[in-house]
């Protein structure tokens, strides 16, 4: 059995009288590759946000590691292990790919520096770059401004900055949004590609791309989980393909 890191136990995320999120609990151990599926508005991004510290959940626990962070900072979650990326790109289109990398990886590490009490890093900054630039399919891109590259070039840049604080989870918000077919090939390689004990948990709106991308699913509907199992038992399942085709349920 693999080792669990991020478990999230009854959350709820609430606005008002509305629960975006209502009564999920997941466990998420080393190397696990999970889909978050469900319609528009079934709390996918929520559930990111109270995991990463940018909502507070109502109600519920998230744990990372064993230590509980259901109310810590977005930054010291980051500093125990959770990367994220965004729907939007969050990137400086006026410098290149190697220097958003170098910022990304110098605000990160320094967050870390305070937790060891010596100064040195089990990697150089350049070493780090570089490794994320490969896996990435960058390298060739590195000297390139952000604003010169295509939009599936800045989609695995953004995963390769969430890459450089070496995070034992990795969140992917929508990683195949708005990327041609090509482009989504690519993204789906370098995904599969990711180290094999990072635990990845993605949103996609393209089912079949996340179902080729992971051992579990998780579907969401009306902020709870309306189904959890294997790709092949939700590629069949009748609850999933009725959200999906719209169809009143009768929950
Ligand atoms: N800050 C907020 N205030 C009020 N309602 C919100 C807020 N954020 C999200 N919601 C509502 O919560 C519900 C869940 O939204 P969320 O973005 O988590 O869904 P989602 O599954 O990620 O959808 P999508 O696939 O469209 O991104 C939606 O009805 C949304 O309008």
């Amino acid at each position: 059995m693999e080792k669990l890191i991020l478990e999230v136990t009854s959350l709820c995320v609430q606005f008002g009288s509305f629960k975006a999120v209502n009564n999920v609990s997941m466990k998420v151990s080393a190397g696990d590759k999970i889909a978050i599926l469900g319609p528009n508005g079934a709390g996918k991004t929520s559930l990111f946000n109270a995991i990463t510290g940018m909502t507070l959940p109502t109600q519920g626990t998230v744990s990372m590691g064993g230590v509980a962070i259901t109310r810590a900072s977005p930054n010291r979650r980051a500093e125990l292990g959770i990367a994220r990326t965004f729907q939007i790109t969050n990137l400086f289109f006026g410098l290149t790919v190697e220097e958003n990398l170098l910022l990304a990886a110098r605000g990160l590490q320094r967050r870390k520096f305070s937790l060891f009490s010596s100064a040195t890093l089990p990697i150089s900054e350049e070493e780090l770059v570089e490794s994320v630039l490969e896996r990435c399919h960058l390298l060739t891109k590195r000297h390139w401004l952000v604003k010169e590259i295509s939009y599936g070039e800045q989609r695995q840049l953004e995963l390769a900055m969430s890459l450089t604080s070496s995070p034992k989870v990795l969140l992917l918000d929508e990683p195949a949004a708005g990327l041609s077919p090509a482009e989504r090939v690519v993204m789906s390689d370098v995904i599969k590609s990711l180290p094999k004990d990072l635990a990845i948990v993605l949103i996609e709106h393209d089912i079949d791309l996340a179902l080729n991308l992971v051992d579990r699913v998780i579907c969401m509907y009306q902020g709870g989980v309306l189904v959890e199992g294997k790709p092949d038992e939700i590629r069949g399942n009748k609850k999933v393909q009725e959200i999906y085709l719209g169809k009143p349920r009768n929950a």
